[in-house]
């Protein structure tokens, strides 16, 4: 690549070189051959924008807000995973621009809380430890972030090729010291994916427990992978 990078795809390629191959494959891999990844990349090119013509946009301001709170852009930075794997600041660094901090953040509630004033919302899953989602979503409570925003469209991991062939290490998250080990060690595939299916994720989770959710916290409960409009409804 020529000179500095511009566009994201040149990030991406710089993110290639740096990175060892086991966690660029977790940041850019998908599920069961990457169709549906494939599919998402070419369902956005697919959207087209219809400038409007000789409107004055000398002065643009394109601050909004979520959830009744003000913020600068519209946009979010969907909970990720693992961070740290990338750079050392971790996600304390992406939520000084926007965002939802992931259950399974490389850094701690506290620290992101700590690191500026952004609004920020805290994703969460639900385990079969109950007591543990409750002990995060109190910490997130406490820590002043705005809304819990439940995943919900992922009671499995997705089966994640990339992964399982490089025997993905789950590491121990700062998250969960004292509460659970999220260490996990087989020599059967991705460790990730035997943590998430084998002591993890409470797979029973049905629309009874947002019931059980919301009166665990005073924060509004979002719920994230909404799919169908069935269910949207
Ligand atoms: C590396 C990686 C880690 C992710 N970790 C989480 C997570 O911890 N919690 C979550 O709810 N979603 C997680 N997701 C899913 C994203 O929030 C998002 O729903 C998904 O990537 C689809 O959006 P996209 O098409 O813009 O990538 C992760 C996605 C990626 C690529």
């Amino acid at each position: 690549m020529e000179g500095e990078p511009v566009n994201v795809n040149e990030f991406q390629e710089l993110a290639r070189q740096a990175l060892p191959k086991i966690y660029y494959d977790y940041y850019s891999g998908g599920a069961e051959d990457e169709y549906t990844l494939k599919q998402n990349v070419e369902a956005f090119q697919g959207i087209t924008i219809r400038p409007r013509i000789l409107v004055d946009v000398s002065r643009i301001d394109l601050s909004t807000t979520v959830l009744g709170y003000q913020i600068s852009v519209p946009i979010l930075i969907a909970p990720s995973a693992k961070h740290k794997w990338a750079h050392p600041e971790g996600e304390v660094a992406t939520a000084r621009a926007a965002a939802i901090l992931s259950y399974r953040s490389t850094c701690t509630i506290e620290e992101v809380a700590s690191s500026c004033n952004a609004v920020r919302f805290f994703q969460c899953y639900v385990y079969k430890r109950r007591d543990i989602s409750a002990n995060l979503l109190q910490r997130a409570e406490r820590c002043g972030y705005k809304a819990i925003v439940l995943t919900v469209d992922s009671p499995r991991l997705g089966r994640r090729e990339k992964d399982i062939k490089n025997k993905m290490v789950n590491p121990q998250l700062k998250n969960f010291e004292g509460l659970i080990s999220t260490r996990v060690s087989t020599d059967d595939g991705s460790n990730i994916e035997a943590f998430d299916a084998n002591t993890a994720f409470d797979a029973s989770l049905s629309w009874k427990d947002i019931g059980w959710l919301r009166s665990i916290t005073n924060l509004p409960v979002l719920l994230k992978g909404v799919l169908t409009h069935e269910d949207g409804g």
